[in-house]
């Protein structure tokens, strides 16, 4: 059965990088993606953007919209503290199960949870069947025209509290321009825009950070 582009880039990480090592499984998706294949990463330069959000908030409890191959899930959850925790949710279940594997490869099995479905019937379960109580921090990478729906149906589930921090990727390519009017028009965010480059590409996008007033 010919391979997909997914299982080629779990293959190189396989491969190419050192088993524990989150960096390395890092710096060998993106090398692949950068000479290879193109895949919708965070990737390098926006995912130092990342780094830095994730830094200065130091989130107990993460919530991440859209797995793909787990790129960003090991980039998160590299960062943080023992018992901290994420939560990624994924639509595919072909990139849920690479995702998986590249997770499991860095070491990080423990700090991440891939959750399989949609998000409009995870995002209301997170209390009761997951525990949670309220998100510190939520990724938004999934499909754009959702962005603002799921950030209004995380407020409606009360799992954001004064300080939660929502960031979005691809604010500029693809875009998500219902969400950023959302939540730098709603009163309810202060938003900061962080411009930068899509993923191996010298097209401009950024990621935007929008901290929830309560
Ligand atoms: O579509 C993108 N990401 C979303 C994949 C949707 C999968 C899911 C849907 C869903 C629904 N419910 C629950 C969970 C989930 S996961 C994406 C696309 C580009 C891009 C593509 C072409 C291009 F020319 C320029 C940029 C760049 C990016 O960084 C991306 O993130
Ligand atoms: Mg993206």
């Amino acid at each position: 059965m010919s391979q997909t582009k997914e299982q080629r880039i779990l293959d190189f990480v396989l491969q190419n990088a050192t088993c524990g090592d989150p960096q390395s499984v890092l710096d060998n998706i993106d090398k692949y993606c950068r000479l290879k294949e193109w895949a919708m990463n965070v990737g390098d330069q926006k995912g130092l953007i990342l780094d830095n959000i994730v830094k200065e908030t130091d989130p107990s409890v993460v919530l991440e919209l859209g797995t793909y191959c787990g790129y960003s899930s090991v980039r998160i959850s590299r960062l943080l503290k023992p018992g901290a925790r994420v939560f990624t949710v994924e639509m595919n279940s072909d990139y849920a199960a690479i995702a998986k594997k590249i997770i499991e490869f860095a070491g990080l099995k423990d700090k991440v949870q891939i959750l399989e479905g949609s998000t409009s019937d995870i995002i209301p379960q997170l209390k009761k069947k997951f525990e949670v109580n309220t998100l510190d921090l939520v990724f938004v990478d999934h499909w754009k025209d959702k962005y603002k729906q799921d950030t209004q149906l995380l407020e409606k589930c009360s799992l954001l509290k004064r300080g939660s921090v929502v960031v979005a990727d691809n604010v500029i390519v693809p875009g998500a321009p219902d969400f950023l009017e959302y939540v730098r028009t709603c009163g309810r965010y202060d938003c900061t825009n962080f411009p930068s480059f899509l993923e191996y590409m010298n097209e401009k996008d950024a990621l935007e950070r929008a901290i929830f007033r309560g």
